[in-house]
């Protein structure tokens, strides 16, 4: 019985997929522009089979960086916008600032969009005026001391126990990796879910790396069949072929964690008016929820609108996803960066000395005095974008661009990384940046003075429109936070004792996905002085 039911379903399934197949072959654009160049496909799977389609199941696909394919693409077809047809699904990937700038920014109206993410789960396109309110810079005030009293953790962390320059150890990059995270993770659990106690963060920064783990896997779109056949999803996990089906049931538990956890500890404690105001309180009060919270049922009592609990559930969710992973990759790569560059090391140390001297930690309200500190966050950014190729954006209705028609549903891609190739590219242009593979933060000054000699890379790496980041500043003012009081009290240095073939290439070493970390690195982080030993050890004066 269960084999002839499992027959029938995975006939079923063929051929219902041989009929999506052939209705998208009729629906397919017919217009007397050209779509994007791009390469040819064969009829009905169009480009299926090819490289590029960004579907890691393709029988001898090669490791390469989507973005690395896609410049490639870019140099074969000489245009800055290319097409890629999978299955009657669209994709079209921007390879210059302009496109970006004239479809993304100028008509965001209809570039804001976002392809269904399949894999994902539902967790983006949620209430974003409900996001931006609460992570606009007036609101950041009120986060910075979380901010100093997580960096202060991390100082704390990263301290010897005394100051002995030749003998401090090398930095494992597990250990630093999981000192970062706690940083992000304890600003952003602060704010969202009003959590105070480190012992209760531990378990929560767990929760949102495994997360992170699944959905960098799958956010960039066509990763896996699914995004360009969403029929697939109501496949059983053992039908041949199905393996995202695996996998999506082994990361649900991690996600639907990341989604259900805090919100359950949390509500209670509403109810009982013990909270700490958080974005969670502070956004059940605007919409009149706190009285309708159901405390003992996964379901809410409505006698407000029906969503708005689910509303600001999922934006606490994302913003606690978002906050993490992202501000961990920036602060490694900023480690890995300074690391490996002993010129940059000396100049920054230099501006802290003058500016802000020894006896103090740098704060926030330091940052306009610190140009070349600022730079350096900058060059981090520009050289190693965190999410290579943003998120994708989908055309709500059919346009037409440069003569080239794009048919409404298209996923566009920003390919932000993008080397450069003629005078074609974003974050990596010799049109926009002088020598641009060389980390060199002076390109941001003029006479030791901001300038805007190369454009800031925060137009590009932070994303486009309305869809733009609505946690940019948050992200930027606690990663500054970190970097500046590192930069204050540290040398950071190579590893004392690094086999030279395990070291890896700050350029090119980078783990794929949605959001892209440096490959496992060791480094030294040895306090400069007693004095800044001193400070580590005690961080920022008592705000309480
Ligand atoms: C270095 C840190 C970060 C980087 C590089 C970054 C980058 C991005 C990018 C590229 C997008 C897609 C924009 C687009 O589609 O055009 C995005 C969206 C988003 N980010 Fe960030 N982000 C960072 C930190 C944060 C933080 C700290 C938060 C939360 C407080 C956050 C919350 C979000 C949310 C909620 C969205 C979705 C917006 C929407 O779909 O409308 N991000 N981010």
């Amino acid at each position: 019985m269960q084999t002839g039911i499992s027959t029938l379903l995975a006939v079923g399934t063929f051929l219902f997929g041989l009929l999506h197949l052939f209705v998208s072959f009729l629906r397919r654009p017919r217009t007397v522009l050209p779509l994007p160049p791009g390469p040819k496909g064969f009829p009905i799977i169009g480009n299926l089979f090819n490289e590029i389609s960004g579907y890691r199941g393709v029988p001898g696909s090669s490791s390469h960086h989507l973005w690395a394919k896609y410049l490639e693409m870019g140099k074969k077809y000489n245009s800055d916008i290319v097409h890629i047809n999978v299955l009657g699904d669209h994709t079209i990937v921007l390879n210059s600032s302009k496109a970006t700038n004239d479809l993304l920014e100028k008509r965001s109206g209809i570039y804001s969009d976002r392809p269904p993410m399949h894999m994902m789960m539902g967790l983006v396109g949620v209430h974003r005026r409900t996001f931006h309110q609460d992570f606009q810079p007036p609101a950041l005030a009120t986060y910075r001391p979380f901010i100093r009293q997580s960096t202060s953790d991390f100082l704390k962390k990263i301290a010897p126990t005394e100051y002995d320059p030749l003998r401090t150890p090398d930095i494992k990059h597990a250990d630093l990796e999981s000192y970062v995270r706690n940083h992000a993770g304890s600003i952003i659990l602060r704010i969202v879910y009003g959590m105070t106690t480190q012992e209760e963060m531990n378990d929560y920064v767990q929760i949102a790396y495994l997360a992170a783990e699944s959905l960098i896997a799958t956010m960039n779109h066509g990763s896996f069949f699914v995004d360009y056949l969403p029929w697939l999803k109501y496949v059983p996990a053992w039908f041949p072929g199905a393996s995202f089906k695996r996998k999506a049931n082994a990361w649900a538990p991690a996600v639907s964690d990341l989604l259900n956890k805090p919100w359950e500890r949390l509500k209670p404690l509403i109810k009982s008016g013990t909270a700490i105001p958080c974005f969670v309180t502070r956004n059940l009060e605007r919409f009149d929820l706190v009285s309708s919270l159901d405390v003992d049922s996964d379901k809410t009592r409505t006698n407000t609108d029906p969503n708005m609990e689910e509303v600001v559930k999922n934006c606490a969710a994302v913003a606690y996803f978002g906050g993490s992973d992202t501000t961990v990759s920036m602060l490694m790569s900023s480690i890995l960066a300074l690391s490996h560059h002993p010129e940059v090391l000396t100049k920054a140390h230099e501006e802290i000395d003058r500016v802000v001297g020894s006896s103090r930690l740098p704060d926030l309200t330091d940052r306009k005095d610190l140009p070349y500190v600022e730079a350096f966050i900058k060059e981090v950014e520009r050289m190693y974008p965190v999410t290579p190729l943003a998120i994708a954006h989908r055309v709500t209705i059919s346009d037409v661009y440069d003569g080239y028609f794009i048919p409404k549903g298209t996923a566009i891609v920003a390919n932000v990384w993008f080397v450069c190739f003629y005078h074609r590219a974003i974050l990596h242009s010799e049109e926009l940046y002088q020598d641009p593979l060389k980390f060199d933060p002076d390109r941001f000054l003029e006479d030791g003075k901001e300038s805007e000699r190369s454009p800031n890379p925060e137009l590009y790496v932070f994303g486009f429109g309305r869809r733009i980041c609505p946690g940019r500043y948050l992200a930027l003012e606690s990663a500054w936070n970190l970097i500046a009081c590192l930069l204050a009290t540290c040398d950071v240095i190579q590893p004392l004792k690094e086999d030279p073939k395990a070291m890896i290439d700050p350029v090119l070493d980078f783990a794929e996905g949605i959001i892209v970390h440096p490959k496992p690195y060791n480094c030294r982080i040895v306090p400069r002085s007693a004095t800044a030993l001193n400070l580590m050890k005690t961080g920022y004066p008592s705000e309480n």
